[in-house]
């Protein structure tokens, strides 16, 4: 739905769908309605076209895309409709501008936003792509290459860097008042020509090196996002914005659009948008305690143990995270310095890539806090431990900080496979641990698979959730069985895998394949990174018929 009112000569279209304002059947009518009204009200000079809540608009409504094509006003007319109107249309925009939310504010003439919005058309992570003329505007706007850059990878930007190149024509203090701030800008702007002002009336600047700029995605997509259909096709669309009229190149862009929505690979991406939502909204089986009713503690203070290929990951997580606290414990000396060097190194490249900045960068490096003994723990809200696989020397950690830390300590654990239970039994207060698993290089996996114990607090468990979700990982919490849900998947695939070993296949062979039907990383590179030891300990453990495993053990054992 849209509300709509009139200040001063400039007529308000509010987009009011909450949360997100999401361009359902019924918003995109409201739009089409109000503008009407706007264009028939001869007191009205000039239009601004808003959010109400906490953002701008986030795009199509994704639950309505099976019937998006059947409704009139749909996207793809609505923003042309838009466009046309011989009345100035200033997007004001705050919190996300993205999707076809972002193809809206294309569609008017002018753009404001504060300096805390954000702006992407990430459809390709949806497994589509700009279908209401992104692929033919933001060229015309910002030209070919970063068009490319912005639709075939579908990050997100901030108001700052879509101003710097052109999208954005006036920004704001974030704390400033974004409807005041355009409809003031609006009447500014009352009564000036918009004949350079509609976007698919421009001329696309970098045409000429079309070809060029062409050949250099395609090599970066193919390394990028090999195996994926979706953002071969935006190259192709934006290339036609470079190549034909705006008409025609509208029409190639919905034959994209219309190859690509319903996909196998559109819906599965489609499939896991959801799907990583659903699980934010965690609940422990039986008891009606879930992620609603439970408060996290308050976490400031943040220590991990141990340095390894694991620790350290999880050390650059928090950090990214913004912990300003983040104890590192290491006895083994050389292990300690290659793994404060492997940390610093990784911030460095952050800041050189610009990924962070060096106020950034350099408080990242303070907040590491080498100790070497378990009592300088003692105030630590969290603690993480990261060592070797292995129960006796899991054990032997826990009872020290069962000793040492505060009683409202969360002592979480980073065991791949391990009881969580065994291990929270040698404590004093088996109900503050709970398993933290992550996945290998952890500053780069999205995955972390918290691991409820019979004991775990569902406090602790809520203080889990919560810090996955601040190191913006896709949190899942699963029951203590061994291997999880992530290895236990994961031992299907090995399984077959190395079947195909025995059968003659190499390993290097297996995972050619594996790279090439779209997989990051083959099946025995990652038995490389995260270290063949461990697979090798879970597999004895797993083993049924060997001397730990009588028969009739406990099912977690099997
Ligand atoms: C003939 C031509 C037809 C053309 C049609 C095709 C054109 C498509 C163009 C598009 O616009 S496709 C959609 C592009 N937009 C997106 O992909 C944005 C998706 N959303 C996000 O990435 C995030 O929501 C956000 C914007 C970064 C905000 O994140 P935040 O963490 O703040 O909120 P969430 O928890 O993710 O979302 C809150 C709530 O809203 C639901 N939701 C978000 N986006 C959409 C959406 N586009 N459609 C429907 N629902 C959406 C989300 O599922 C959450 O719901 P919940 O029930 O609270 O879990």
């Amino acid at each position: 739905m849209a509300n709509y009112s009139v200040r001063n000569q400039v007529a308000i279209i509010s987009l009011c769908s909450p949360p997100v304002n999401a361009l359902s059947s019924d918003v995109r009518r409201g739009i089409l309605d109000s503008l009407k009204k706007a264009e028939q009200d001869v007191k009205v000079a000039a239009i601004v076209i808003c959010g109400e809540g906490r953002t701008f608009c986030v795009g199509a409504d994704i639950t309505e895309f099976k019937s998006e094509f059947k409704t009139f006003p749909n996207l793809f007319e609505l923003v042309d409709i838009l466009e046309s109107s011989p009345k100035p249309i200033v997007a004001a925009i705050h919190g996300h501008a993205f999707g076809g939310g972002l193809e809206v504010a294309l569609a008017c003439h002018y753009r404001v936003a504060l300096s805390s919005a954000k702006l992407a058309l990430p459809e390709v992570k949806l497994g589509i792509l700009p279908g209401a003329g992104g692929t033919q505007r933001l060229p015309r706007l910002i030209g070919i290459d970063s068009s490319m850059q912005w639709i075939a990878f579908g990050d997100e930007y901030s108001a700052q860097i879509a101003a710097n190149i052109g999208i954005i024509d006036r920004i704001f203090p974030s704390n400033a008042d974004i409807l005041e701030s355009a409809v003031q800008y609006a009447q500014s702007i009352i009564g000036k020509s918009l004949i350079n002002r509609r976007v698919s009336k421009l001329p696309v600047k970098d045409a000429s090196k079309v070809s060029h700029i062409m050949e250099k995605y395609k090599q970066i997509v193919g390394k990028k996002s090999r195996g994926a259909i979706a953002p071969m096709v935006c190259l192709e669309a934006i290339k036609h914005a470079a190549l034909l009229p705006y008409v025609e190149g509208m029409k190639k862009e919905r034959m994209g659009i219309e190859a690509l929505m319903g996909s196998d690979q559109s819906k599965s991406l489609i499939y896991m948008f959801f799907a990583e939502r659903q699980v934010r909204n965690w609940t422990i089986p039986g008891t009606g305690i879930n992620s609603k009713n439970t408060k996290p503690i308050k976490v400031e203070k943040v220590a991990v143990i141990g340095l390894g290929t694991m620790g350290r990951g999880i050390v650059l997580s928090l950090l990214k995270a913004g912990i300003k606290h983040v104890s590192v414990m290491e006895l083994n000396k050389t292990a300690r310095e290659n793994g404060l060097l492997f940390i610093k190194n990784i911030l460095e490249g952050y800041a050189a890539r610009g990924t962070i900045s060096e106020t950034q960068k350099r408080s990242m490096v303070d907040a590491l806090k080498p100790v070497s003994n378990f009592e300088m723990l003692k105030d630590t809200d969290l603690v993480i431990e990261a060592v070797f696989e292995s129960m006796s020397i899991k054990k032997d950690i826990f009872a020290k900080l069962g000793q040492v830390c505060k009683p409202s300590a969360v002592l979480a654990t980073n065991t791949s496979a391990l009881d969580v239970d065994e291990i929270a039994m040698v404590t004093p207060k088996p109900k503050q641990v709970v398993g933290m698993h992550f996945f290998a290089p952890a500053h780069v996996m999205k995955l972390l698979e918290n691991v409820r114990g019979s004991k775990s607090s569902p406090q602790v468990i809520a203080t889990a959730m919560n810090m996955g979700q601040r190191m913006g990982k896709v949190t899942v919490l699963v029951g203590n069985c061994h291997g999880f849900v992530g290895n236990r998947m994961f031992r299907h695939y090995t399984v077959e895998t190395d079947f195909m070993l025995e059968e003659g296949a190499y390993p290097e062979q297996v995972d050619t394949v594996l790279k090439k039907f779209g997989f990051a990383m083959g099946r025995y590179q990652v038995g490389d990174l995260s270290g063949n030891d461990i697979g090798y300990r879970m597999r004895t453990k797993f083993e049924m018929t060997n001397k730990q495993q009588p028969p009739g053990a406990p099912e977690r054992e099997r």
